[in-house]
């Protein structure tokens, strides 16, 4: 293996350090990984998707996003280790094996790269893209509220110096429009898992309202095996059930989006902790964190495969 032997999977990483170790890990696994340029984000940095492939165009897939708010560090981190654990087991892990011996998978590890470049650089605690618009003197919108559906409903805010800001209209940010440009022009997506921190939490749509999607039933047993199965590996537990009623009501949310357009499971991790470090997990927490999420994603992805 090269450089990616050196790479730590147990610290916190700068942008430069995960796009140079997403250039490694694509060339040292090229028989099964790729790297797509899906577009670029506000400041022009690029925005790349791995694609973990055995074969065949246009499979069915599933997409996982991490790092969509910036200061959620343990998700990037989580993700570059799932990302290696992917090409690890392939061949070992008899779910995953027939897993991508039918699917694809499509991993957005840095979702919102201005942002994360500035938890680096000034703000820590940085949520928001980083757009500006003419006459406004706040930066940033929230992406986790700037997508088509429900859009500009109750748990957005209208306010550009809010958290929650929603953006002037539905993807009006490039960081949300790549995702649905590819989503949409991919066509065969099953399964998307926008991960998330802090709070333990397993959750599906709605967050726009309170009202169940139809296979609520389904999400729900779901969730609770895959809580069951990360709850067995350290002894975390989490909770689970719909997001308006689980955690908040929140509207233009991605998991929203993609039940809307076809994606059936739709599911939304927070990872840990719940509180007592918050955002700023301690990186002894980062392999840990990402060994019970593993079982939670690969419970989710079996049942994909076979749903
Ligand atoms: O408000 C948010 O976007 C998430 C909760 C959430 C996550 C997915 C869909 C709807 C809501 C909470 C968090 O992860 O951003 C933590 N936080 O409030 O900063
Ligand atoms: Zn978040």
């Amino acid at each position: 293996e090269r450089s990616t032997s050196s790479f730590s999977y147990a610290s916190y990483h700068t942008l430069e350090e995960i796009y140079s170790w997403i250039d490694n890990f694509v060339a040292e696994h090229s028989d099964i990984v790729s790297k797509i340029r899906i577009g670029h984000s506000f400041e022009n940095r690029s925005i790349v998707v791995l694609k973990f492939s055995t074969g065949g165009p246009q499979r069915r897939a599933i997409w996982i996003d991490t790092g969509i708010h910036s200061r959620e560090w343990i998700t990037h981190a989580t993700g570059i280790w799932t990302a290696k654990k992917i090409v690890t087991e392939y061949g070992k892990d008899r779910t995953l094996t027939d897993l991508l011996n039918a699917m694809d998978i499509f991993m957005e590890i840095v979702t919102n790269p201005d942002g994360f470049a500035f938890t680096h650089s000034m703000n820590r605690l940085w949520r928001k893209n980083k757009s500006t618009r003419p006459g406004i003197f706040c930066i940033g919108v929230d992406l986790n509220r700037n997508w088509k559906s429900g859009f500009g409903g109750n748990g957005s805010n209208n306010n550009p110096c809010s958290e929650t800001y929603r953006g002037p209209s539905p993807q009006s940010e490039p960081e949300v429009a790549a995702i649905v440009d590819f989503i949409t022009s991919h066509g065969n997506i099953k399964a998307l898992i926008s991960i998330h921190s802090y709070s333990q939490m397993l959750m599906y749509p709605y967050g726009r309202s309170p009202e169940p999607v139809p296979n609520q039933k389904e999400l729900y047993d779901l969730a609770k095996d895959a809580a069951q199965a990360l709850y067995e590996v350290h002894g975390i537990r989490y909770i689970y059930g719909s997001i308006s009623t689980t955690l908040y009501v929140a509207s233009g949310i991605t998991v929203d989006w993609a039940y809307d357009n076809g994606i059936k499971f739709s599911f939304t991790f927070e990872l840990r902790d719940t509180g007592r470090y918050g955002f700023l997990l301690p990186a002894s927490q980062i392999i840990p964190t990402a060994q019970e999420t593993w079982l939670a994603l690969r419970t989710i992805m079996e049942h994909t495969l076979n749903h």
